[in-house]
């Protein structure tokens, strides 16, 4: 082989290892190495969500000012930031609730999320949860799960139809996972604050997302609650991604025990102050300044 030809394969191999360039669509490069399904994810590069550049406007406030966030496969991800620094727009950007003014967000390396509509958004296994638990209170809490599974999401259809083994495997599974075992028979509207939090949680999980977003999850919870659902969380790293918006240090701390490197992320103003460990970034004086001082 010539070096020119081993300096053109190089050259090719670097722009397919690169994320998709911003504001296009679909990843080009990763359409060169490999067949991959239009809609499939792709993390072969190794990240599940690029966001790059974003700024939102709101009557010409800056929520969001050319925010760029990597998170990678299977990475649990801390978000923490003050009051109004854009969490919860940047978690509406994701999922196609709000539209950027510019800038681009990919769902792996060929999924142009600006492109999907919001139910489209949860369909290809972006499951959100947000502060506020919402379960059918009437149900029992393995009817919720049951529900979640269904694609008729009409409580009585899907009450009626019949389930699978594999089916009642994946509940039996998913009620362990979220310790609510025993209170399976259980109407929702009966359980606490805690386990209701847990069975929204398991509902998203009977979707099977790739990548799960949490607004403040453990809001209300007591401090046993929130240590399960640290470790519930922890559980789920590597299966799938996550991305925890929290203001609750103890509990940050908690999902940051397993791997004192892991990082977090601390947004100000719109944009990322900070990101590297739990003590880097209590150690960093900007971060002390805009939100742990005060
Ligand atoms: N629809 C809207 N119209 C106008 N301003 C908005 C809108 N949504 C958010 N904002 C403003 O944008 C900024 C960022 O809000 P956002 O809710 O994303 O912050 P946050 O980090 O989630 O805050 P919190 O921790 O209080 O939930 C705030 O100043 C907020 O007032």
């Amino acid at each position: 082989m010539t070096p020119e030809l081993m300096e053109a394969g190089a050259r090719t191999r670097e722009r397919m290892a690169a994320k998709p360039e911003a504001g296009k669509s679909g990843g080009r490069a990763a359409s060169y190495s490999r067949v991959v399904e239009p809609g499939t994810l792709d993390t072969a590069h190794g990240g599940i969500l690029y966001l790059e550049d974003i700024t939102v406007s709101f009557d010409g406030f800056r929520a969001l000012n050319k925010l760029s966030l990597n998170i990678a496969a299977g990475e649990l991800r801390c978000i923490i930031g003050p009051n109004g620094a854009g969490k919860t727009t940047m978690m509406d950007v994701i999922t196609g609730k709000t539209r950027p003014d510019a800038g681009s967000a990919f769902f792996g390396s060929t999924i142009d999320l600006l492109r999907l509509r919001e139910s489209q958004v949860a369909s290809i296994g972006i499951g959100r949860k947000f502060q506020k638990p919402s379960v059918f209170e009437q149900l029992t809490v393995f009817e919720n799960l049951e529900l979640a599974l269904k694609a008729d999401r009409r409580p009585r259809a899907a009450v009626f139809a019949r389930l699978s083994g594999a089916q009642l495997d994946r509940i039996g599974e998913i009620l362990t996972l979220i310790h609510l075992k025993g209170e399976a028979q259980r109407l929702a509207g009966l359980l606490s604050h805690g386990q209701k939090q847990w069975l929204e949680i398991g509902m998203l999980l009977m979707q099977d997302p790739k990548l799960l977003l949490l607004d403040e999850p453990v809001a209300g919870m007591t401090d046993e609650e929130t240590e399960r659902t640290a470790q519930l969380f922890v559980s789920l790293q590597g299966a799938h991604s996550l991305v925890v918006v929290e203001h609750d240090m103890k509990f940050i701390d908690e999902l940051t025990r397993d791997d004192p490197a892991k990082k977090v992320t601390v947004l100000h103003e719109g944009s990322v102050l900070a990101e590297g460990s739990l003590a880097q970034v209590q150690a960093n004086d900007k971060v002390v300044e805009v939100y742990l001082g005060r």
